[in-house]
């Protein structure tokens, strides 16, 4: 029985298109979206402990550890794994490379990663639907990641189809602000009612397909959301990963990427990363 998980990856994603086409009873938003996953995220370490203390040794600035989805995502677990009867606890750690409030789904990603690791460590032997279902009550991100691949997504995000998506790398630029994305979602600038597509659609697509909601709402409340789209659109169909803030722009090849990183203005972070087909991580809900 393996006592600890070392470099358990939680990639980012991006939202290659974000279709907001009504809204729910409850304020929750009916969305349309492609989900990839890409090679760059945050890195979690775990080690099973003897008791059931579920402890987070790294500290996270402005997330105190009991609202951390992380150890949210292990609480969760751990009530399963006590009706099996079963002491379990944790000792965690991050490597926080993600930005947070940075629409690339990191805190969603690390939950995710966390239910993986933990239900192969505890031997709590959840499914991939058990582990999805018990993700949703963490956040609307977060059954994506257990999905485990790239999808088309309906519902609020947690109805998955796997689908194919084209082999590109990324430049990402985090424009430096946080966005709150209940504020997007709740702005009265906010459209609901773009019209429904199918599958077919986006994959029959020969370039970019479709576009993101909540774009034009970020970019008007943060200004240099707006500068970083203005700036990345002079190489090609730059867009908004979910609520933002952080902007993409897809390439063909790695030195397309390349060039245009080398020009990106000091005042952003930038990065590029490669579309990947897999959760790094899906080969443990795989036995
Ligand atoms: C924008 C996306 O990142 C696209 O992938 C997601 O829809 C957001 O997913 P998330 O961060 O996991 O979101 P949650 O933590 O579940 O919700 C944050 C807030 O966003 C709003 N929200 C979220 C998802 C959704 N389909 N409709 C919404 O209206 C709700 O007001 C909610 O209070
Ligand atoms: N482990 C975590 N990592 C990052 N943020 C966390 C974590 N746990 C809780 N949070 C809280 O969640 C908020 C949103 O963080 P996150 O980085 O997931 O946003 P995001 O990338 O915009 O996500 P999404 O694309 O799902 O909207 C943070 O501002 C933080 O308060």
């Amino acid at each position: 029985m393996d006592r600890t998980l070392k470099n358990c990856p939680a990639p980012a994603k991006l939202n290659l298109f974000l279709h907001v086409t009504g809204r729910r009873a409850d304020g929750y938003h009916l969305l349309q979206s492609v989900f990839q996953l890409i090679d760059k995220g945050d890195v979690l370490h775990f080690t099973v402990r003897d008791d059931d203390v579920i402890h987070r040794s790294t500290e996270l600035t402005g997330v105190p550890a009991e609202s951390d989805l992380i150890v949210r995502a292990a609480r969760l677990l751990q009530a399963e794994a006590k009706k099996q009867g079963k002491v379990a606890g944790a000792e965690i750690s991050i490597e926080k490379n993600l930005p947070m409030g940075g629409g690339l789904g990191g805190g969603s990603s690390d939950a995710a990663s966390t239910l993986l690791a933990l239900n192969h460590l505890w031997q709590t032997g959840l499914t991939r639907s058990e582990l999805m279902a018990l993700g949703l009550q963490l956040g609307a991100d977060v059954p994506f990641f257990l999905f485990g691949q790239n999808a088309f997504a309906e519902g609020i995000g947690e109805a998955l189809v796997a689908v194919k998506t084209p082999e590109s790398w990324f430049l990402v630029i985090e424009p430096g602000v946080s966005v709150p994305t209940q504020q997007i979602f709740s702005s009265t600038e906010l459209t609901r009612d773009t019209k429904p597509v199918k599958i077919s659609d986006f994959s029959g697509a020969q370039e970019s397909f479709g576009k993101n909601d909540l774009q034009v709402v970020a970019a008007n409340l943060f200004p240099p959301i707006a500068d970083a789209i203005k700036w990345l659109q002079q190489y090609g169909d730059a867009r908004m990963t979910g609520s933002g803030a952080c902007v993409f722009c897809p390439f063909k090849e790695e030195q397309q990427v390349d060039a245009v990183l080398a020009t990106v203005p000091l005042q952003w972070k930038a990065w590029k990363a490669k579309a990947i087909t897999h959760h790094p991580l899906a080969y443990l809900l795989k036995s």
